[in-house]
């Protein structure tokens, strides 16, 4: 076998000010992110919000120096990881492929096939699957190896999530116990799991993974702990209107509040590195909101970043997944009836579900179409003499 490769995927971040407003374009311009039924409709819709929402980004980017440190710690983990594996004997090359900013993943895929790379290990920095972070990743390079006859001859193999390694529930705990006994009295402090949130409707409709992965992934830390906290868990970051998973983090630390916990350590669940959404939205937005509902003691548990326990928890995945069966995208990307990466069907003739859909939805329209023209008295059929 010629020489290994591991990709690690992950979401990017603006590196400066001005590269916000074009990282959030790429990132509403994401099907997976914002779900709409008209392709066509994607692209002005991302130059729309990312216009709108780019001053009140930039300000959160400001407060923590002016950019994400992702690319930066993601950079970090890839090296350390590098050299844990040549100490365990392999001589591996790691890629960094970020979805929305540089290194973008393209980049990485073009230096995997300059660099002759053989068989590359896919791997997310998301502990737990979501359609909107390591499927939508999975996409970009599904797409990738569909259309380019030398990336077809490298073999692959996709890590889809690995919250339930045991070396990562370790490390996960050690950095939790290490906040809990700074407390002075720890077995009272409340240990509150902070999951970046999703969407219902992609739990609900798309059949995404992502809330049974974290609800699971706080249960095995919490039992990897082995203290008797109490805790809670809740999702951050909603953006837009619709309704995302909950309780919501600020619903959760106003009732925490309520109920006279003084003490809390707060856990980032689904991210592995600092990033804007752990040193502002956490450290500041929650912060206050946690103190103002008389929460005293507010201690946030670090990043994973380049834990040692962490990196070599990740090397031994890698080492696990060269051996194992290959994981497919297909098996990953469309795993059974239930989840629906976008879009959810490609068109087919026929009495298939899409076609129903559509015809429903056309029918509407038409049925609309007509009520209006009917009420109003002028329309295309009038004008064509119709009514
Ligand atoms: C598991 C982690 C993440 C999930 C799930 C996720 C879903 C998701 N995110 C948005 C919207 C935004 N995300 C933004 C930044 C951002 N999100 C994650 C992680 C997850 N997102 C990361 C690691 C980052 C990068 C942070 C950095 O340091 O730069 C942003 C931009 C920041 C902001 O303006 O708030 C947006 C917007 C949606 C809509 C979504 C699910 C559908
Ligand atoms: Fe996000």
């Amino acid at each position: 076998m010629g020489r290994i490769g591991v990709l690690l995927l992950n979401l990017g971040g603006p590196d400066k000010i001005e590269d916000v407003r074009p990282f959030l374009y790429n990132l509403f311009s994401d099907p997976e992110i914002i779900r709409l039924p008209v392709k066509a409709l994607q692209k002005p819709l991302a130059w729309l919000i990312s216009t709108l929402r780019a001053k009140k980004s930039q300000d959160n980017y400001l407060e923590i120096g002016g950019g994400s440190p992702l690319r930066e710690i993601t950079e970090a983990q890839a090296e350390a990881l590098e050299k844990k594996l040549k100490e365990m004997g392999q001589d591996v090359k790691i890629y960094i492929g970020m979805r929305y900013w540089h290194p973008f993943t393209e980049e990485a895929i073009a230096q995997i096939k300059n660099d002759g790379i053989k068989k590359v290990v896919v791997l997310p920095l998301y502990p737990q699957f979501s359609i909107s972070t390591s499927g939508s990743s999975f996409r970009v390079l599904e797409e990738m190896w569909a259309t380019d006859e030398v990336l077809q001859e490298v073999d692959y193999t996709l890590i889809p999530s690995w919250y339930e390694r045991p070396g990562y529930l370790r490390s996960m705990a050690d950095l939790i116990e290490q906040e809990l006994d700074k407390f002075p009295n720890p077995d009272n402090a409340h240990v509150f799991f902070s999951a970046h949130g999703v969407p219902v409707s992609y739990v609900e409709e798309a059949g995404d993974p992502y809330q049974k992965e974290i609800e699971e992934c706080t249960r095995l830390i919490m039992e990897t702990l082995g203290r008797s906290n109490e805790y809670t868990l809740a999702y951050q970051s909603k953006v837009g209107p619709v309704e995302w998973l909950q309780p919501y983090t600020d619903d959760a630390l106003k009732e925490l509040g309520d109920r006279g916990i003084e003490d809390l350590a707060v856990v980032p669940i689904s991210f592995v590195s600092e990033h804007i959404e752990t040193l502002q939205e956490i450290d500041m937005e929650y912060r206050e909101v946690a103190e103002e509902a008389g929460i005293k003691n507010f201690h946030r548990v670090p990043a994973l970043n380049v834990y040692p326990g962490f990196i070599d928890s990740l090397a031994d995945l890698v080492v696990d997944s060269i051996d194992a069966e290959p994981c497919t995208f297909e098996s990953v990307t469309h795993p059974n009836e239930n989840m629906k990466m976008y879009p959810q069907e490609k068109w087919q003739w026929g009495l298939t579900t899409a076609a129903e859909v559509w015809n429903g939805r056309l029918a509407m329209i038409g049925f609309f179409g007509l009520l209006i023209e009917l009420l109003s008295g002028s329309g295309p059929l009038h004008m064509v003499g119709i009514l």
